[in-house]
């Protein structure tokens, strides 16, 4: 039985991110999947369990944490994936911070102007990406991670906020050879490939509204 648990829907949404990083430390977990229907009735009780009312949770035995970011950072000072000194740690939570930011304009998008406003949102993604490519530019002229010379839980995080863009527009990174070539990367990373490419991931749907 893994000591770690993640509760979420059946959906990559916010709690993806906690996966790639998970599957790409070779950690294992249990999916603790609760259904959305469930959820909404009340039926199962969970959300009033959840102290925001809302998921991702994780249970790491006992000790149970909510908030996407909270559990990112938890996992990244636990398993070293925080950066090497007082300095970077900040710095990967500031670049954690605009990951959010960024993953908040899309979710906002995605469930209220999905239908009408797709053009527009491409259109406002350049300046978004235009941030991240210049992050990558200024450390090891985008050789390396998004802090510092080893993976952090801000990578898994701009990771799958990118993926969630390849998915809406295909193209959104062919101006970008440094993001492009970043995620060419970190998707290649061997634990990292086999859980992309596996059916259970696959099965996800990014959000349950999405397409
Ligand atoms: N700041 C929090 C935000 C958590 C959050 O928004 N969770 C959503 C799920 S995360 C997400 S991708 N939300 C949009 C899509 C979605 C909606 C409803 C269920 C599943 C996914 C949720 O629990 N919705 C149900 C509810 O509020 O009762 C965090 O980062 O964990």
């Amino acid at each position: 039985m893994p000591d770690y648990a993640l509760i979420y829907f059946p959906v990559r949404g916010r709690a993806e991110a906690i996966r790639l990083l998970l599957a790409d430390q070779g950690i294992d977990w249990e999916e603790d999947e609760v259904q959305i229907a469930d959820w909404v009735s009340g039926k199962d009780g969970r959300k009033k369990d959840a102290v925001f009312g809302q998921l991702p949770g994780f249970r790491d035995g006992d000790f149970v944490l909510y908030q996407s970011n909270s559990i990112l950072r938890y996992l990244g000072n636990k398993h070293g994936l925080d950066g090497s000194d007082a300095h970077e740690r900040a710095v990967v939570d500031m670049v954690n911070s605009g990951v959010e930011d960024l993953r908040q304009k899309y979710g906002r998008f995605l469930y209220f102007e999905y239908e009408t406003g797709k053009d527009k949102y491409l259109e406002t993604l350049p300046a978004q990406l235009d941030l991240f490519e210049r992050i990558l530019s200024k450390n090891a002229n985008g050789s390396a991670f998004i802090v510092g010379n080893k993976i952090s839980y801000a990578d898994y995080n701009l990771l799958d906020t990118l993926h969630c863009h390849i998915d809406l527009s295909p193209t959104c990174l062919s101006n970008y050879p440094l993001l492009s070539a970043y995620v060419e990367r970190l998707v290649s990373r061997p634990k990292l490939a086999k859980y992309l490419n596996s059916d259970v991931c696959k099965r996800r749907p990014i959000t349950p509204k999405h397409k």
